[in-house]
């Protein structure tokens, strides 16, 4: 479904990904782990269409993945913007109305019964139906992660991006929205692709872990070279000691980056 052919991704000068080249099947769980600024939520982007590529090719169904988001792709974010003075309801109804071409995206008529009725139908679905009439700033995190994987699901999407999603919830409501995107995730057939800086999560709600890291590094001149996929692992086949090497590399990288920081 989705094929890298030697991606390279760069800034200016800086190089963020270099030489990925991947194939995931239709239905595939990926979580992708990698110290901070290594390229993730870069190669998320460029699924969605809001990123280029440098160089290489992504390929959807065997076409470059198109140069804009569209209801195929859902994304959902750590952060992410509501209309704080829509309810959740109108919230939902909103994603779908700007969805429609036209001038204004509004709904009207039997058009707006009909994305009425899907919304809350959606809302059921990720538990938010009790709190359709409720403003954003009345949510806990938790439920607003549930109202932003119901807007990214609205468009019945066969790829959903989720980009450290839970990063900002506490241990427990994570484990209900864990509960919750695996659901998800086997009820409406997608293909994940999950951003997370917690490698247990990783290995706990994919199928297949990518981790990005540099190769080459070159300390003197670290945008010199980017992140590529070192380890790609089926999930369920990997021993402590593998894991535990993960951590070291993450670990390592990590103090080496903030070196060259302390240092310039
Ligand atoms: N629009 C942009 N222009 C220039 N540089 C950018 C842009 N977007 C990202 N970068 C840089 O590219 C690198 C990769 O960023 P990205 O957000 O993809 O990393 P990440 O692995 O998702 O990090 P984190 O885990 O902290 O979210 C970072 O060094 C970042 O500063």
């Amino acid at each position: 479904m989705i094929e890298a052919r030697n991606l390279w991704k760069k800034y200016g000068d800086k190089v963020v990904l270099e030489r990925i080249s991947v194939q995931v099947e239709e239905g595939e769980f990926v979580t992708l782990v990698g110290t901070s600024g290594c390229g993730k939520s870069t190669f998320l982007k460029m699924l969605l269409g809001t990123e280029t590529l440098t160089r290489g090719e992504l390929l959807l169904d065997g076409s470059p993945v198109p140069g804009e988001p569209g209801p195929d792709r859902g994304i959902v974010f750590q952060q992410y913007s509501v209309f704080p003075h829509m309810t959740v309801l109108e919230n939902v109804m909103a994603a779908r109305g700007f969805a429609r071409p036209g001038l204004t995206g509004l709904l009207f008529g039997a058009a707006r019964r009909q994305a009425r009725e899907e919304a809350l139908a959606m809302l059921k679905e990720v538990g938010l139906e009790h709190a359709s009439a409720l403003y954003p700033a009345e949510l806990s995190g938790g439920m607003r992660q549930r109202l932003a994987i119901a807007q990214a699901l609205l468009g019945r999407p066969r790829i959903l991006l989720l980009d450290e999603p839970f990063g900002a919830l506490d241990p427990g409501i994570r484990a209900d929205m864990h509960e919750l995107v695996l659901r998800l995730w086997r009820e409406y057939k997608l293909t994940v692709f999950m951003v997370t800086h917690d490698l247990k999560e990783g290995f706990y709600l994919g199928t297949r872990l990518w981790v990005f890291d540099k190769v080459r590094h070159d300390p003197q001149a670290p945008d010199a070279y980017g992140a590529s996929i070192t380890y790609d692992l089926p999930v369920g086949q990997v021993d402590r000691s593998t894991l535990d090497e993960i951590d070291r590399d993450l670990t390592l990288t990590a103090k080496e980056t903030e070196k060259h920081y302390e240092n310039h």
